[in-house]
């Protein structure tokens, strides 16, 4: 989108239609013509199929064992009545071919009437017994598969929480999660209706055969030959629905990104006030026509192969009748079974056709599950080590030595080979350029970020040896961009410390101490306020009162090591001194490390670093700083000068 725009060769003195269309030749090629970002997934289309046939058994296996964990009785119990069903259809086909026997074979025609009976009676019971239990393997499969839908949805979300943040800036595992997501889920879901439905199908296509081999055994394999087309093309109209999806996963994750920033109520101030709606609709518009474009294509060659599919059965199918006539004929074969073998042949084909769709149905949904198994695993591998060691609730020192990290696919590290100490009590300040590192050392001292080279130390434990969740416990952070949380104001700041039991009194001491409790006293149910505009009666706030929100809820969390990153970026100048000045009061016993570009505000800190393309370049307090005379005093300087002259 417009990375495309910015990135389109301009030449020198365009013709203004001549540029338009550079940049519309630009646009059409970066989506889905030159889609390097989804060689992955091309190859996984083109690879997946053998791979596929050959995984199906134990992908099976694995949707059935969710479905037996999720509800062990009702899986039982749909396995044994949708088998039982199957065993009951095939006892029909066998009455059925009796019935035929029966008035088919010489004799007057009470007598073959009077023979064909009992074959009758037994059908009509084959029937109803097959109409019971395919009810009742209804009402269980109703039962079962909600809950197998819920279980696969809290494994995804349980095991995406559990990565390590950094994985949430890889694409290739973002990729993965909109696969699992999208389809995935309902795969597994559908996937133990399969598993099921499958064997049905095979035991009653077992008693057609058996009957068919009986009575001629040449009639069996042309049997299978009648299908192997519709077999075939099933299974590669599949693949050419899985290869569209994986072509477009990414438009449509795209396509969707575009819906939601239409549809939100955050950027349609932005969108209206810079008179975006036609620019982005017409982005929309042409992703849609792609993706359309791509289905109908799609489903044009669906069609064709299931025509041919089609034609090569009928043609197939008509040799095996004409075997039929040929051993009827040649008197190879009584009239009497005959009769039977032409009711087994139609059934068997039927039944054939039946399990060609389970099968391939399974296939289909295997190909997705797989995604989602194959994400769960990827995300397995994500998580975050839980090691054993227990962070001290306090600590007297906190020590990066050489510490370098590197962003997934990034060339460059964001910080790299930064030494230094924070102890308790002070307060530290981080500044530097935009981009310079700043917030991601933040993180890695947060303990959100594992870093790749360098040791982090609480008190001379490494904090690979601790458990991060117990180190995250004694951190506040105060984001630079808060999450807006769509719950009540009480919330907003409880949710700092949401296992601690709440009062009146500790609540509002927090939103006092982030400036946070005046302008929550006036909003119309005060701290009970639903701060989301998207329900009834909910409010929204202004930048600066989420900032005094966040840092409400830092406070309120009460941790030895307070992290403020931009702290102050969206408040008043009135509200910016009041919450250092709480800051310094609260950094008392605690330690503070400050990341901000107004500069008057870190002047008091212990120690000042100053980060530049990722490393640290100076470090000190502010008079050693300003007497080195380098990007620290340049940068203080000339903040005040503009102070000064405005
Ligand atoms: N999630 C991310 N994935 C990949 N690269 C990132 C990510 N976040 C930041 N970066 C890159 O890491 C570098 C450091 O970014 P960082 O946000 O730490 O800088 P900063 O000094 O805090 O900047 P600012 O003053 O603008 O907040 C930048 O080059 C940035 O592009």
């Amino acid at each position: 989108m417009p990375d495309a725009i910015t990135d389109a060769p301009v030449p020198e003195q365009p013709a203004p239609d001549t540029v338009e269309a550079d940049v519309r030749h630009e646009f059409e090629e970066g989506e889905l013509d030159l889609p390097y970002w989804l060689t992955s997934t091309e190859e996984a289309a083109n690879t997946s199929f053998g791979r596929m046939l050959r995984r199906l058994p134990k992908l099976l296996g694995e949707a059935w064992l969710l479905a037996w964990r999720v509800d062990p009785w009702t899986a039982a119990g749909l396995a044994v009545l949708q088998i039982a069903a199957g065993a009951a259809s095939a006892l029909g086909v066998i009455s059925v071919v009796g019935v035929f026997n029966g008035l088919l074979q010489a004799g007057p025609t009470p007598d073959r009437v009077r023979a064909a009976i009992p074959s009758l009676v037994l059908l009509v019971g084959a029937v109803s017994l097959r109409g019971a239990l395919v009810s009742g393997a209804a009402a269980a499969n109703g039962r079962l598969t909600p809950k197998v839908y819920q279980a696969a949805q809290m494994r995804l979300l349980t095991l995406t929480t559990r990565v390590d943040l950094a994985t949430f800036d890889d694409p290739s595992w973002r990729d993965a999660m909109e696969r699992a997501r999208d389809r995935g889920i309902n795969a597994a879901e559908q996937l133990v209706d399969r598993a099921i439905e499958l064997v049905t199908n095979i035991v009653g296509i077992a008693a057609a055969a058996g009957v068919l081999l009986v009575l001629h055994p040449v009639l069996l394999p042309l049997l299978v030959l009648s299908v192997l087309p519709v077999a075939w093309a099933s299974v590669r109209s599949a693949r050419l629905e899985r290869r569209r999806v994986l072509r477009l996963i990414a438009v449509w994750r795209r396509q969707r990104m575009l819906f939601d920033l239409l549809a939100a109520r955050e950027p349609a101030p932005e969108m209206r006030a810079f008179t975006l709606r036609e620019f982005m609709l017409a982005e929309v518009r042409r992703l849609i026509a792609k993706s359309t474009d791509e289905e109908i294509r799609v489903n044009t060659r669906r069609v064709r192969t299931s025509l041919i599919g089609t034609a090569l059965s009928a043609v197939a199918t008509g040799v095996t009748y004409a075997v039929l006539f040929w051993l009827l004929w040649t008197g190879r074969m009584e009239l009497a079974a005959g009769g039977g073998a032409a009711y087994a042949i139609n059934m068997g084909i039927g039944k054939l056709r039946e399990l060609t769709l389970t099968a391939n149905r399974a296939f289909e949904m295997g190909l997705y599950f797989d995604d989602f198994q194959g994400f769960c695993e990827l995300s397995r591998q994500r998580a975050e080590p839980t090691p054993d060691g227990v962070a001290p609730r306090s600590f007297r020192e906190i020590t990066l030595d050489r510490v370098t990290f590197r962003y997934p696919d990034a060339d460059n590290p964001a910080v790299r080979d930064i030494s230094l100490t924070l102890r308790k009590g002070e307060v530290i300040a981080l500044v530097g350029e935009n981009g310079s590192g700043k917030s991601t050392l933040a993180a890695v001292i947060a303990g959100l970020y594992r870093p790749q080279e360098g040791s982090v130390t609480w008190d001379g434990f490494d904090v690979t040896g601790l458990d991060p969740e117990t180190l995250r416990e004694r951190v506040a952070v105060v984001m630079q961009e808060p999450t807006r949380w769509p719950m009540s104001a009480r919330t907003n700041i409880t949710i700092g410390r949401h296992d601690r039991a709440v009062t009146v009194q500790t609540v509002h001491e927090a939103a006092r101490a982030g400036d946070a409790h005046d302008f929550v006293m006036e909003l119309s149910r005060q701290y009970e306020t639903l701060l989301s505009r998207h329900f009834t009666d909910g409010a929204d706030l202004s930048g600066g009162q989420w900032q005094r929100l966040a840092v409400s809820r830092a406070f309120y969390r009460d941790a030895p090591l307070l992290i403020c990153d931009e702290p102050t970026a969206n408040l008043d100048a009135r509200a910016e001194h009041d919450v250092y000045q709480r800051l310094r009061e609260l950094a008392a016993g605690r330690t503070v490390v400050l990341i901000t570009h107004r500069m008057a505000s870190v002047r008091d800190a212990d120690r000042i670093y100053v980060l530049d393309h990722g490393s640290v370049v100076e470090q000190g307090d502010h008079s050693t700083l300003m007497a080195s005379g380098g990007i620290y005093s340049q940068l203080f300087t000339l903040q005040a000068s503009a102070y000064q002259s405005a």
